[in-house]
């Protein structure tokens, strides 16, 4: 194909054609068959595929069969996400190192191994010898989310001893991918502008003694300069990022992978790419680019209607992505709230107020206010949908100066860690099954035809 005038594309087309004649299936096959579309049961609560014992998600309880919406609860390791934000901020320390090693451990460290783990992830963030000039200067990706789950997966070429899947030697390349992740994405990153938005090239190395905010704060500003606040608020972003139970769709992408018996880091770099995923992570992204399609558009944003009415365009395809989604709104398991979110837009408020941004800020609580009535008029749905976390994180990066290609990279920076978690507990854990679901075929069985005979 390639060479051709048209890169092929009207072959590609015809092909096209020949696809959709012969592809198509019938959405009544789903309820004909059983089928739990998205692994969703019908009332939409998840099929049950597995036991862990690392994150809990809580949106709903069930009584005598029905489902009833309830305020959102995200718990690691049993304990509830706001009270392990409230002890740490309250003791004064940054809580990511902390909250990774709890989720990858299921124990809150002592002070002594708090300081010996934060010292493993400093001894680690070294990319291995010339890997950043051959894997991520050379063949640079417009996408830093790309070039990160290409980068996970060349580790394994650095790595002595890949394929080892005991213990310590995965807690070892746990460790190492925790540490390194946030250096890979700053470098991807500068990359990324020197090429694509020819702008001058720097590669900071991260330093001893900081923490993983402020060492990422520190390499992706041309100057190493950020303030307490700016590492405190991007610290607390990593925590409430970093795990979201087993059936989150990177983590379960990654316990996929993993109940193969793969390499870790074929694992994490599945994970990384389920994540980029605008219908997951990638939304944060999303979420900023609807908004500019709405701030231009929307002539007055103080009038209900007149953002009501744009929402609506959205839904009905005719206006912005075009995909029918508002980013940042709704969520498969959390229904009146996602605790996330709830802190995220405190921290927005914040900092609006403080940076001149109110109305821009009111226009976000506009979209979150509105959306469940335009979905409810546009779809008929009644189902009870909240804002979700990645509604407010853009923002607040925004509002941080931190560039938008850095927003879902930040996600994975944070997420490694829950990943990390379930791929040790999927491998060598009790579940010790490939997973392996049906896919009811429906294609009718038909002779093969001789070539001159089609
Ligand atoms: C970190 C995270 O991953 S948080 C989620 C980030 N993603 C987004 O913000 C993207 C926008 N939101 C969505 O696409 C969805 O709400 C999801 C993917 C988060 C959850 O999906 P589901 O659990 O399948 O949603 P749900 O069961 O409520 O879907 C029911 C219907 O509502 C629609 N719906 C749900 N949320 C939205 C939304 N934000 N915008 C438009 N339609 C929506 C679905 O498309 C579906 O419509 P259909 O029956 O016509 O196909
Ligand atoms: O749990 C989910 O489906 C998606 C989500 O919010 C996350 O992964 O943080």
């Amino acid at each position: 194909m390639e060479g051709k005038k048209d890169n092929g594309m009207d072959f590609v087309t015809s092909l096209c054609e020949e696809y959709r004649a012969h592809n198509y299936i019938d959405p009544s096959y789903y309820e004909r068959w059983g089928v739990k579309r998205g692994l969703r049961n019908a009332d939409g609560t998840g099929v049950l595929a597995g036991v862990t014992q690392i994150g809990n998600v809580l949106g709903y309880y069930v009584q005598d069969g029905e489902r009833y919406p309830m305020d959102g609860k995200l718990i690691y390791r049993g304990i509830n996400v706001e009270e392990l934000i409230d002890g740490f901020m309250r003791e004064g320390r940054f809580g990511f190192e902390e909250t990774a090693y709890l989720l990858l451990f299921g124990a809150l460290p002592d002070r002594t191994r708090l300081e010996e783990f934060k010292q493993a992830l400093s001894d680690n963030h070294t990319l291995p010898k010339m890997f950043t000039e051959d894997m991520i200067l050379k063949a640079p990706s417009p996408d830093v989310m790309n070039k990160l789950a290409r980068s996970v997966l060349a580790l394994y070429s650095y790595d002595d001893n890949p394929d080892d899947l005991s213990l310590a030697n995965q807690l070892r390349q746990a460790i190492q991918l925790i540490a390194r992740v946030p250096v890979i994405v700053a470098h991807a990153f500068a990359v990324k502008r020197h090429y694509y938005n020819d702008e001058s090239l720097y590669l900071h190395r991260p330093q001893p003694g900081l923490s993983v905010a402020e060492n990422f704060l520190y390499s992706v500003r041309h100057d190493n300069r950020f303030t307490e606040q700016e590492a405190r608020l991007l610290d607390l972003c990593m925590v409430l990022h970093a795990e979201h139970g087993g059936g989150n769709n990177s983590a379960f992408a990654c316990r996929v992978l993993s109940s193969s018996g793969t390499d870790m880091y074929s694992a994490v770099a599945a994970a990384v790419g389920s994540l980029k995923g605008p219908r997951h992570g990638g939304a944060n992204k999303k979420v900023m680019e609807m908004f500019r399609y709405i701030e231009s558009d929307v002539k007055d944003w103080k009038d209900d209607e007149e953002v009501k009415d744009y929402l609506g365009k959205i839904l009905r395809k005719e206006t912005g992505d075009r995909s029918g989604l508002i980013y940042g709104m709704g969520h498969a398991i959390y229904t009146l709230s996602d605790p996330r979110a709830v802190l995220l837009k405190k921290f927005a408020r914040e900092l609006a107020e403080t940076k001149g941004m109110l109305d821009e800020f009111q226009l976000f609580e506009a979209v979150e206010r509105l959306t469940p009535s335009v979905l409810a008029d546009v779809k008929g749905d009644k189902k009870v949908v909240c804002a979700n976390i990645d509604l407010y994180s853009g923002f607040v990066y925004k509002m941080m100066g931190i560039p938008e290609e850095l927003y879902t990279p930040l996600f994975a920076m944070a997420r490694v860690v829950g990943w990390c978690a379930h791929r040790l507990e999927e491998v060598g854990g009790s579940a010790n099954r490939i997973i392996r679901p049906a896919y009811k075929a429906v294609a009718p069985l038909r002779p093969f035809v001789p070539l001159d005979q089609r």
